[in-house]
């Protein structure tokens, strides 16, 4: 196997990893609290020790999937505000805690645009799981029938394949019995998942997937670039949570999933090791935060110009390409059309150029919201006046 790196600003390994408590602010959307609040939300839910801290730490914290074994109980709301290419929340939401008790304010908790994620222990006898599923679904869609609702069927590591599709066959069923009971059109849908292999990130594509909704341009701008490049597959993936936001038409198998999202591991660890010294001698502040803090991420920062490529004995190379400060390309392509380097490179910067473009028609019309908002705000107080 042989791994190649380059980056067109000079540094050799330009990916590199960053502590940022709460993911910090991005130039791509304005980072007032106010209008913070309004971004898509997920709020996962369910009983006592079925696996939601785990699956938070782990997807966005970076926690070895084995350290979940020394979490305590979450006592109560607790919340990140993950910043990437777009911005959302995470709500964990603590087992003990019914929603819907009047403690709560059940306007502010489902009110706004986002996914439910609902984690059942498939270890565990999952009747009770299933009777909180029910009844949260039908009181959160009358509060906001526009809430996406999902079931992550979880700690399926331990269970056979048999069993794990006879499972999910049973709570389908019993969930969809239950809806329509109710008369209610909600279509939920049911994820295998597990903190110990790769099945919980992409879950969490597909979740986020449905919250994008430029989803079918970056699709199509996928499509586009496998067709005129010999790509066999390609992702666009989040380099922070290593969740994959569009892949091209191509089905996934998760064996290729697997391989592109590893090799994100490969080369932050490789660039880890080889970080400039100067850069070292920067982060040793950090290093002390990095240890304290549960919530470190990996950045790319300057990333829009790294480049990697690993070539596989079998003749397949991956190629990772940066596209910006939060996303990168990895695709899986035959030697032989690898060979054909600047078409492959053309391509790939008219792709860039369109993925900068996309999210800039996002960054513009959401800067025309909030001034928008700040105009009814000051025309409201000055009628008051
Ligand atoms: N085998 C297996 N165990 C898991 C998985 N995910 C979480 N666990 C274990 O489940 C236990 C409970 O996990 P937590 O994340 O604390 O559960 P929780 O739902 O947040 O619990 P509360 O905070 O009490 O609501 C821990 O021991 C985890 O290691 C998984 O995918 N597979």
């Amino acid at each position: 196997m042989s791994v190649s790196y380059s980056s067109s600003d000079g540094d050799e390994f330009s990916l590199h990893t960053a502590t940022n408590v709460d993911h910090g602010p991005t130039d791509e959307l304005p980072d007032d609290d106010s209008f913070q609040d309004h971004r898509p939300r997920l709020l996962i839910m369910g009983l006592r020790r079925s696996g939601k801290s785990s699956i938070r730490r782990v997807v966005f914290h970076k926690l070895p999937a084995n350290e979940t074994l020394y979490l305590r109980s979450t006592q109560r709301l607790e919340k990140d505000n993950i910043t990437s290419f777009v911005n959302f929340q995470v709500w964990d939401f603590p087992g003990q805690e019914f929603p819907f008790n009047p403690v709560f304010d059940v306007q502010e908790i489902f009110g706004e645009y986002g996914a439910l994620i609902f984690v059942i222990d498939a270890q565990d006898d999952y009747g009770e799981a299933l009777a909180r599923l029910h009844e949260i679904m039908i009181h959160a869609y009358r509060i906001n029938s526009e809430l996406a609702f999902e079931v992550f069927i979880h700690k399926v590591d331990a269970l056979s394949d048999d069993y794990k599709l006879d499972t999910q066959r049973n709570i389908h069923q019993r969930t969809m019995d239950a809806l329509s009971d109710a008369e209610l059109e909600i279509e939920p849908r049911f994820h295998l998942t597990s903190i110990y292999d790769h099945s919980i990130f992409e879950a969490f594509s597909k979740v986020i997937q449905k919250l994008i909704p430029q989803l079918p341009t970056l699709e199509n701008l996928l499509n586009s670039l496998c067709a005129t490049s010999g790509i066999d597959k390609a992702f666009l993936f989040d380099v922070n949570s290593k969740i994959y936001i569009a892949t091209d038409r191509a089905p996934v198998d998760m064996q290729t999933y697997e391989i592109c999202s590893d090799m994100i591991d490969v080369i932050m660890d490789v660039s880890e090791i080889y970080r400039p010294v100067n850069e070292d001698a920067q982060n040793i502040g950090g290093a002390a935060g990095a240890a304290e803090s549960t919530n470190s991420s990996v950045m790319m920062d300057r990333a829009d110009d790294t480049a990697a490529t690993i070539q596989l004995t079998n003749g397949v190379v991956l190629a990772l390409k940066g596209v910006n400060r939060f996303l990168a390309l990895v695709c899986i392509l035959r030697a032989e059309n690898y060979g054909k380097h600047g078409l492959l490179e053309y391509n790939f910067q008219c792709f860039k150029q369109a993925i900068a473009e996309v999210f800039e028609v996002k960054r513009m019309s959401t800067e025309r919201l909030k001034q928008e908002n700040l105009r009814m705000v000051a025309e409201a107080s000055t009628a008051q006046v």
